[in-house]
């Protein structure tokens, strides 16, 4: 069997079509709301929250039964009706180049939504390619509460130091040093991380004109 390959997708301006507005609908709607994607749902019935999101603007519903006309220009679909073989007719309906997940038929679908979680910038996802998606949720609940909120300030902070340092530090050495100093557990529970970045800075540049 051949293994799947992870990747992180910038949907903004990109149509997401999802036939069916039951629950599992609403669980991919809610993890597209913040991606910028034109998220469009597909189904005569909706749930309270999608159709709110509906009626906020957030998204797209159309009322009523799936037609392959829906399918034009999405560059992802997910077909989560509890009809198997329209799901499967779905994914027919789909042209091969386009990204489609079934619901019901993990070995059938060409993507997996994996369970993931944000820390600011830091993304964590786990997949089992549908072996077991409660275990997937299981292990993301154990690394939440691992990478707790600490890790979004720690992130920016990491983020604004390696822009500096790439920008301002020419000595290659010294360059290769504090990018692997500041990821250290320090750094991550430091009260000051500016000023504690200042002295580790002035410490090895200190080291650098002595070698
Ligand atoms: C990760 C997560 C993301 C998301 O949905 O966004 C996700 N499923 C989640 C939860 C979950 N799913 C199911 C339960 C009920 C308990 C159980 O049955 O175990 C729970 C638990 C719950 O609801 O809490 C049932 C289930 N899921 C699939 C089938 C079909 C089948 O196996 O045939 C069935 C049986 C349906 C039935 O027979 O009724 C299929 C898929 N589900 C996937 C993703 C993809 C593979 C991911 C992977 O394995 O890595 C894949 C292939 C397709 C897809 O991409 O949708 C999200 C966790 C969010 C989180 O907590 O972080
Ligand atoms: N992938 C997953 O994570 C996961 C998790 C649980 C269940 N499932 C599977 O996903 C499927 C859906 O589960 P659910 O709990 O969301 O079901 P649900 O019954 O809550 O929702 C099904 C939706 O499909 C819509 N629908 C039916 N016929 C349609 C048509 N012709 N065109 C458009 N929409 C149509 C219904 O109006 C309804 O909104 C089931 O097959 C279930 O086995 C998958």
């Amino acid at each position: 069997m051949h293994s799947g390959y992870p990747v992180t997708l910038r949907l903004v301006g990109k149509k997401v079509v999802i036939v069916g507005g039951g629950k599992v609908a609403e669980r991919k709607v809610k993890g597209l709301l913040d991606t910028g994607a034109e998220v469009v749902v597909i189904s005569p019935e909706a749930t309270d929250e999608i159709q709110g999101l509906h009626r906020e603007g957030g998204i797209v519903w159309r009322q009523r039964l799936v037609d392959p006309s829906d399918m034009a220009d999405a560059l992802m679909i997910f077909a989560t009706t509890n009809n198997p073989q329209l799901n499967q007719s779905i994914k027919k309906m789909a042209e091969a180049h386009q990204l489609v997940t079934i619901a019901d038929d993990p070995g059938g679908s060409n993507f997996h939504v994996p369970a993931h979680f944000k820390r600011g910038q830091l993304s964590i996802a786990v997949s089992t390619g549908g072996a077991s998606p409660t275990l997937a949720s299981k292990i993301r609940e154990q690394l939440e509460d691992q990478f707790d909120d600490s890790y979004e300030s720690y992130l920016e902070f990491l983020s604004s130091k390696r822009k500096w340092i790439l920008k301002e530090v020419e000595d290659a050495s010294l360059k290769r040093n504090l990018l692997k100093t500041i990821v250290s557990s320090d750094f991550l529970t430091s009260a000051n991380r500016e000023d504690d970045f200042i002295r580790l800075y002035e410490a090895l540049l200190k080291e650098a004109r002595q070698s």
